[in-house]
């Protein structure tokens, strides 16, 4: 294993078109479809980044801030902002794209922490997170600040 992998080791975008088949009654995609999709494309950021294969841990809360329609292009992104010993913090952002206007919106985001397993399904240490540059250090320190932010209005919420 190496000692460290960068954050853009680990940076991992897929497109999907939003077909029939993954939508609800209003021709809006199913949360359950997003989050598929989520989890996917965060596995793959951790696997990028530590060579091994990864299960997910746990995932954070989930805002669906607005919609994907039927015809739409959902675009989710993913990258490794934090690590511990054996487990990878990943963020995973999914927006929608309308393919005919060019018009783009943010649907959904969340924070996924995903763990390294050895050949006997033992968790295994991770490379050290490694931002290079100033772009992969702002996407690592917005990351962490979004998170905290993000589970502080849940608790605000239910207060
Ligand atoms: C490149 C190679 C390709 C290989 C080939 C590819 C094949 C392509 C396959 C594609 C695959 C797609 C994959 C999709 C992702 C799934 O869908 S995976 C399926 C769903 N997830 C699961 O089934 C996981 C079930 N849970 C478990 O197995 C165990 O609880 C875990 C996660 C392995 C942890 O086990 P444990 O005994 O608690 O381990 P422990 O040593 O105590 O803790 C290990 C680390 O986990 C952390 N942890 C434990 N529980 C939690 C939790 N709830 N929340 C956060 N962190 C936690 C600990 O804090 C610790 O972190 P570190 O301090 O080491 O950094």
């Amino acid at each position: 294993m190496a000692d460290t992998a960068t954050l853009m080791d680990s940076y991992t975008e897929m497109t999907e078109l939003l077909l029939p088949n993954d939508t609800n009654n209003l021709g809006r995609a199913l949360g359950g479809v997003v989050l598929h999709w989520m989890d996917i494309c965060g596995a793959i950021a951790a696997m990028r980044f530590c060579g091994n294969q990864c299960v997910t841990a746990s995932m954070d809360h989930v805002d669906f801030i607005s919609p994907i329609d039927r015809g739409e292009v959902a675009v989710v992104e993913a990258f490794v902002f934090e690590t511990g010993r054996t487990s990878i913090d990943v963020k995973v952002n999914v927006r929608a794209e309308d393919p005919r206007k060019g018009e783009e919106r943010e649907t959904t985001t969340s924070f996924f922490t995903f763990v390294a397993l050895d050949e006997n399904g033992t968790p295994t240490p991770v490379p050290n997170l490694d931002c290079p540059d100033e772009n992969q250090q702002a996407l690592r320190d917005s990351a962490r600040e979004e998170r905290l932010q993000q589970l502080q209005n849940v608790v605000d919420r239910i207060d």
